[in-house]
């Protein structure tokens, strides 16, 4: 890290430009605001560590300017007569601490560590955020049949208000992506979006998940942890699987719905949050509801407006645009023109996607992986889809012989592995001589025939 000193003690100068550089700091040591400011221009620098009263510019000043060159810099003022009225102002300015002065060296030391410490964690979250965009995109809903059209104009009509908004739909067809549009396009989209997939966690968890714990509120609970609802303060909490939730914890919720008070475990203080709720399910809620395993005043609470996503199959014709883009996403490669073969195409518009867009995703990333130069051929694709080809071709034939059916696997397979007869032999279990043997049977009766 490369911290920026500036003070216009000339002794305090001298100890940083000994010390600073000993806890393994990089330093530049300025005597005013305006020599800081001109460093500041030349030198990629991490953090300022300034004086507040100094000749030409304050150290306030200097934090103000810095903040048009370097905004990511970490700014910490010190001063020896602090005051209420210059530290709201260095904080308005993005200063991370004020300073009483004089300064120990052993809390300058611990100060700069956490800064340090703050800095990897703000490059460790946009490593990750960058990761994330590439796994998942950047969240575009992609799709131009009707149906997806109007999922887009549903979710721009309320997006803009704090609704709560039940998504319906099967497994993979798109509910988190559209819970995360509506985030994006509402008020709070500069806050946290906060996804909880209610059934993946244990009942004795969810709800320690979802309001946090005080230390010691259970065995185990060794240290105080902030549920996700405070996590989402300000902001969207996605919760997935609605229908998955313990009729206890269900009655916890409709309650911090209504009130938008919410207590940690073994707190006895209400916490009071702003929190905008989203639910999805692809269950059947009001049949729950008959059965009594959902509540049905939490229903009426959660499906203020419902959004229902269709089913891949039924909006198949966006298949390709859809392919394209989940494509984009796994390749570094030039990823413009032919992304698949025409048989390919066809191959994925036979399936009936009962994974929906999750399922053709992962479909996407299988044969990406053993694609080494587009386009996608068929070859790529999981097995199954050939298997359900041959199956097809089967049981739309006339009557065939054994011989007919078995020149078929092989004529299937040969298309699959682009003729690549090792691999052929391999998937059929035969060996390579075999192989030979029926495919020259094969040319023979061929030649026979013309
Ligand atoms: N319209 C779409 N455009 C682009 N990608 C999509 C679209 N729909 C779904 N996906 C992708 O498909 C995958 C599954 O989507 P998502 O997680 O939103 O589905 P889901 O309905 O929430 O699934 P589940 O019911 O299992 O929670 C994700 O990788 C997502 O990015």
């Amino acid at each position: 890290m490369h911290v920026l000193f500036a003070d216009d003690e000339e002794q305090i100068r001298e100890v940083m430009r000994r010390e600073l550089p000993r806890l393994g700091y990089r330093v530049t040591i300025c005597p005013d605001g305006l020599t800081a400011l001109d460093v500041l221009k030349r030198e990629r620098i991490d953090c300022l560590l300034v004086d507040l009263h100094m000749p030409g510019l304050t150290g306030i000043q200097l934090i103000e300017k810095a903040r048009e060159v370097r905004p990511e810099v970490e700014a910490i003022l010190m001063t020896a007569n602090p005051d209420i009225k210059s530290a709201m102002e260095a904080f308005k300015h993005g200063t991370y601490l004020y300073l009483d002065k004089p300064t120990k060296l052993t809390d300058i030391a611990t100060i700069l560590g956490r800064v340090s410490e703050r800095r990897e964690g703000r490059r460790l979250m946009a490593a990750l955020m960058h990761r994330l965009n590439r796994a998942e995109g950047k969240g575009d809903l992609i799709g131009e049949h009707d149906s997806m059209k109007a999922v887009r104009k549903l979710i721009g009509r309320v997006a803009p208000t704090d609704s709560t908004v039940l998504i319906r739909g099967e497994t993979g067809c798109g509910k988190e992506l559209v819970a995360r549009a509506i985030h994006e396009h509402s008020l709070r989209a500069d806050k946290p979006f906060v996804a909880v997939n209610c059934g993946a966690l244990p009942e004795t968890l969810i709800e320690s998940e979802l309001f946090g714990h005080n230390k010691g509120a259970f065995t185990g609970a060794d240290m105080t942890r902030v549920g996700l609802f405070e996590v989402a303060n300000g902001g969207t909490l996605f919760l997935d699987e609605i229908g998955e939730l313990p009729l206890a914890v269900q009655a916890k919720l409709l309650r911090v719905l209504e009130t938008g008070d919410i207590r940690r475990l073994g707190d006895n203080e209400n916490i009071h949050i702003d929190v905008r709720i989203v639910c999805a399910t692809h269950r059947d809620l009001e049949k729950m509801v008959s059965e009594q395993t959902f509540r049905e005043d939490l229903m009426f609470r959660i499906n203020t407006f419902e959004l229902r996503v269709p089913a891949f199959r039924e909006r198949i014709e966006d298949l390709e645009t859809l392919a394209n883009h989940l494509v984009r996403r796994h390749r570094r490669d030039g990823v413009d023109g032919h992304l698949f073969t025409p048989e390919a195409i066809d191959e994925l518009r036979g399936h009936q996607w009962p994974g929906n867009v999750r399922e053709l995703a992962n479909v996407i990333e299988h044969a990406s992986v053993l694609c080494d130069s587009l386009p996608i051929g068929v070859e790529h694709l999981p097995a199954h889809f050939s298997r359900r080809r041959l199956r097809d071709d089967l049981l739309n034939a006339k009557p065939m012989s054994l011989k007919e059916i078995e020149q078929l696997a092989i004529d299937r397979a040969m298309e699959r592995h682009s003729g690549n007869k090792k691999a052929v032999a391999e998937e059929l279990g035969v060996s390579l001589k075999t192989l030979y043997n029926r495919l020259n049977e094969a040319n023979e009766n061929d030649s026979a025939a013309a």
